[in-house]
């Protein structure tokens, strides 16, 4: 069944005995004409053939200021003129204009400050290129009329209008079609009381609704792909009985990396890796229990300075607000277990590639319960890479400072192979004892713009955060 538009349509084909129309053969408006050429496309009669065509078109149509000067002499009935008399008949900008075209073209000898013609009747091939370019495609242009429309254009004669042309072509189904006479006849789209009580409907035409006919697509509003993914990994973690908690972006070395038992001289506390606070440069520091933290770090590490603990930064891993929520729990409820994660930014001092950014999130999650244990750890890994869709995985032994044992999780992906996606372990009994817990805690971190990248297909980190309206409708 063809709407009515779709038969006008096909029946300028008809009445035209053409294959190939351009739209602008077709007597509709633009708009009519596109939307039902997609609904003919839907139906295999038609092709809708787009080109983009640069076109010439003339911007100035005043004679060449040379040319001006030669009918001015002719006027006065002379053939010179000196420079200096020029500006009463030129323009500022056309006098350069025209002393470089007159010696460029040979139309005039230029000697001591005068201009010289032998003929003020030249012909100008400039002049009449530019005349027979207006209007014309730029892919129908010869090279000597190429040469000229770079020259015309610097003199400001011409521009390049981009324009659309939109044909379209008859399919061997729509040929077949338009072989019959197209009749149009009046239809009712809308049954309405007049139509009804007059008993017109009996005989009258009414319009099928076809709802499979193609439309304009639409982009509803939506979330960020980056927030979407959070949120689902805060459901995931939700749903698994863990509680969120949060911490300051902007941290004391104390928290982001003493109370996490890495030595004071440990390489990742340095300007090139993590972002420093001018001002203020100094932060507050809980006194006792930089105390006791001094103390195993004195014991280990044998280095320990209470002004570096102070030093405000970005914090570098959500680690620092794990540990803090540990800090924070009072003696009663150090007895009970405990299930928290943490999603948010972080900061490092990166030089920015396709897989760095100086700023991303992480999510850094902690259970701690009585006889918890590494196999805990990597069954509740296991489950929630499963939840996020990552059925393959595999687990590497590994180092972080603050943790022993220490994994890796690698998950697989086709093509890819693979992929190291977080980092975790138990963390060690040295940097629970000063905050005074006795049972076991398991820890994991886990980078987003990673996650990120592997679900949305991206091979450049940065294109997460360029909101590329095509790339974002999309996904
Ligand atoms: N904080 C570590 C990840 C981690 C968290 C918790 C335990 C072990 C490792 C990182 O940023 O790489």
């Amino acid at each position: 069944m063809l709407h009515i538009d779709e038969k006008r349509l096909l029946k300028v084909f008809q009445d035209k005995g053409k294959e190939i129309l351009d739209i602008n053969e077709v007597q509709l408006p633009k708009e009519k004409i596109m939307r039902v050429s997609l609904w003919l496309k839907g139906k295999n009669l038609l092709d809708i053939e787009e080109k983009k065509r640069e076109k010439v078109k003339v911007v100035n149509k005043k004679p060449f200021p040379e040319r001006k000067i030669a009918n001015y002499l002719k006027e006065i009935g002379k053939n010179e003129i000196e420079i200096k008399e020029l500006k009463n008949i030129l323009d500022k900008e056309e006098i350069n204009a025209a002393l470089g075209a007159i010696k460029r073209k040979g139309i005039a000898k230029v000697e001591k400050g005068k201009i010289i013609f032998d003929n003020l009747d030249y012909y100008d091939e400039e002049e009449e290129i530019l005349k027979r370019l207006e209007g014309k495609y730029l892919d129908e242009l010869s090279e000597e009329e190429k040469k000229y429309l770079n020259i015309l254009k610097k003199r400001g004669y011409l521009d390049i209008d981009e324009e659309k042309e939109i044909k379209l072509k008859l399919t061997e189904k729509g040929k077949e079609l338009i072989k019959e006479p197209i009749v149009i006849e009046e239809e009712i789209n809308q049954l309405n009381r007049e139509i009804i009580i007059s008993g017109k409907w009996r005989k009258a035409k009414i319009r099928e609704y076809d709802i499979k006919a193609p439309t304009k697509e639409i982009y509803p509003a939506k979330l960020h792909p980056l927030t979407r993914i959070i949120r689902e990994v805060k459901e995931i973690l939700l749903s698994m009985g863990f509680k969120e908690v949060k911490s300051p972006l902007v941290e004391t070395e104390f928290w982001n990396f003493d109370v996490l038992f890495e030595p004071q001289d440990h390489p990742a506390r340095e300007m090139h890796d993590t972002f420093f606070l001018k001002y203020p440069c100094k932060g507050e520091v809980p006194k006792d229990l930089l105390e006791r933290v001094k103390e195993v770090h004195l014991k280990y590490w044998r280095i320990f300075d209470k002004s570096v603990s102070e030093r405000l930064i970005l914090r570098t891993h959500t680690t620092a607000a794990t540990i803090r929520y540990l800090a924070s729990l009072e003696e009663d409820e150090k007895v009970k277990p405990h299930k928290v994660f943490c999603i948010d930014r972080v900061f490092r001092n990166e030089a920015i590639d396709y897989k760095h950014l100086p700023e991303f999130y992480q999510c850094d999650g902690i259970i701690m319960a009585d006889n918890v244990n590494f196999n805990n750890l990597i069954g509740v890994l296991r489950e929630f890479l499963k939840r996020l869709g990552f059925e393959k995985v595999r687990f590497r032994p590994a180092y972080f400072p603050f943790t022993e044992p220490s994994l890796e999780a690698e998950i697989y992906l086709e093509n890819k192979g693979w992929l190291e996606i977080l980092g975790a372990g138990i963390f060690r009994p040295e940097l629970l004892e000063p905050l005074g817990i006795k049972k076991p805690v398991l820890a994991w971190g886990i980078g987003f713009s990673r996650l990120a990248m592997l679900k949305y297909g991206l091979t450049d980190i940065r294109d997460l955060h360029k909101n590329d309206l095509n790339w974002l409708r999309r996904v």
